[in-house]
């Protein structure tokens, strides 16, 4: 499995010190708003789990997943409800929880059903964020790094399902996808 990364990105004791940075913030930014954390799977687990560790105030916690990449590195564009929440999200201060925005096709799909679903507000929080992929407008609220145009696994991001395990972010050699 190491053996297919080109290059690490982060490695684990950064994304652990990002990570508690970011849950600082969320818990000045959220105090007495009991926030509805919402984790996108399956990519976000990993940020997930160890982000509500970071954060000091009362919350819920839900998932959702949907999916747009299958076996590939590119988006098929189009955006499926795999699970949906089990909470209402009514009224509620949603805190949407991802690993990565690249196209921002998965975060704009979303951002747009708990708005209809009379949210009381929806704030985005991610990991990682690929900006020169974008082809909505779209940008997080929060996010921790900024990451080159290029396929990147670890840390709960996968390529055909594998990798989401390895505990930093790297690059994976195009040979490995390519072949
Ligand atoms: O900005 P986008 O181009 O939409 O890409 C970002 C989304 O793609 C990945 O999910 P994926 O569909 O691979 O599902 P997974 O989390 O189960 O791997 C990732 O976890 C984000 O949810
Ligand atoms: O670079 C990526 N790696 C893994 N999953 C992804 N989903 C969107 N971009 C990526
Ligand atoms: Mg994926």
């Amino acid at each position: 499995m190491l053996n297919d990364i080109q290059e690490v990105l982060y490695d684990a004791e950064q994304i652990q010190a990002k990570v508690r940075e970011m849950g600082e913030k969320l818990s000045q930014d959220f105090e007495g708003r009991d926030p509805l954390v919402i984790c996108i799977l399956k990519g976000a687990i990993i940020f997930m789990s160890d982000l509500i560790k970071e954060m000091t105030i009362p919350l819920e916690i839900d998932f959702m997943a949907v999916s747009s990449y299958g076996q590939s590195t590119k988006s098929s564009g189009v955006v499926k409800i795999i699970k949906d929440l089990d909470v209402s999200v009514e009224g509620r201060d949603v805190l949407i929880v991802e690993d990565i925005i690249d196209s921002g096709l998965t975060l704009s799909y979303l951002i747009d059903v708990l708005e209809r679903r009379n949210s009381k507000s929806v704030t985005v929080a991610t990991l990682f964020d690929k900006p020169a992929r974008r082809t909505v407008d779209l940008e997080a609220d929060y996010t921790g790094f900024t990451l080159p145009d290029e396929f990147v696994v670890g840390y709960g991001l996968d390529f055909a399902e594998r990798y989401r395990n390895l505990p930093f972010i790297g690059v994976l050699k195009p040979e490995v996808y390519e072949k």
